[in-house]
């Protein structure tokens, strides 16, 4: 067998199995990478909500990380939920240790069902501590409005704050746009230079738990193989309207999305 490239994924587990590490990893294997995890909290979830939590030490999170990058060196590494600050500076050291470049942020806060995954005083940390060293951040947009500080009804808003958020350093800011209002959706990237904008429309379905962790795992898994930016932004936006279109429709809540797409590699 030809060796793989390697995905890490370091995040939080949703026992429901829709979200957090659980997407991470089927979606890595589904795309056709390795997948390794450092784990920062256990959850007690369900497609109908957050049920408990559990965080693990910043210690014991960035030994998960050392013997993983020690052994495993990952081609791109994604963090999805972080917990708290303590957690943000760990995992922050351990990836400039270990010279991780191509580092996906998914600046998880809050659950869809609303339970709180990231502490407010972490935001921060986040944006000072792992925006400099990260080649991509794709927050939705109630994430992006926490961490620019204002309001973002549109398009053109999105930009704005896409522009603000590449001042802290990252190469490319992706916002989703799952959450506007219209029946037309529209995700973009922005390099620093240019915009990338797909419009798509918005699926009538409750079935949308996790879609932003299985988005930027696609994205993580195709710069893994060697994409660029903007390529690894559309695979992961087919790949997640499929994944929507065709989910599975399990549990009582919001489902989760199919994992099995099919697309080429
Ligand atoms: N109902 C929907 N129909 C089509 N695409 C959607 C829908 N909901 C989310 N998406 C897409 O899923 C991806 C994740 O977006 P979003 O739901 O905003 O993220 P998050 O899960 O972080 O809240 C984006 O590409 C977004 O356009
Ligand atoms: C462990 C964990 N990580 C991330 C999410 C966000 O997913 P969603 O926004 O779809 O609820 C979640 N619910 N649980």
């Amino acid at each position: 067998m030809k060796k793989p490239s390697i995905a890490m994924t370091i995040a939080g587990s949703d026992s429901g199995g829709g979200a957090g590490i659980q997407a991470d990893l089927k979606t890595f294997h589904q795309r056709g990478v390795y997948g390794t995890s450092a784990l920062t909290a256990i959850t007690a979830q369900n497609t109908q909500g957050v049920h408990g939590v559990h965080v693990m030490t910043p210690e014991f999170v960035a030994d998960q990380i050392r013997v993983v990058l020690d052994d495993l060196p990952a081609d791109a590494v994604k963090t999805g939920m972080l917990a708290n600050a303590s957690i943000i500076q760990a995992v922050g050291e351990q990836l400039r240790k270990h010279q991780a470049t191509k580092l996906v942020i998914d600046p998880v806060m809050v659950a869809k069902g609303g339970a709180k995954l990231l502490q407010d005083e972490a935001i921060q940390a986040l944006l000072t501590q792992l925006l400099p060293q990260a080649h991509i951040i794709t927050p939705n947009l109630p994430e992006a409005e926490v961490l620019v500080g204002r309001t973002i009804q549109n398009v053109a808003d999105m930009k704005e704050a896409a522009k603000y958020l590449h001042e802290y350093g990252v190469a490319h800011v992706v916002m989703k746009g799952g959450h506007m209002l219209d029946h037309q959706l529209t995700d973009l990237l922005f390099d620093g230079q240019y915009f990338h904008e797909v419009e798509h429309e918005r699926i009538n379905t409750r079935h949308t738990h996790g879609t932003g962790c299985t988005f930027s795992a696609c994205l993580t898994a195709e710069l893994a193989k060697g994409a660029d930016a903007v390529t690894a932004f559309h695979t992961a936006q087919q790949f997640i309207v499929m994944a929507i279109q065709t989910a599975p429709n399990l549990g009582f809540g919001q489902g989760p999305t199919n994992h099995w797409v099919q697309l080429p590699l």
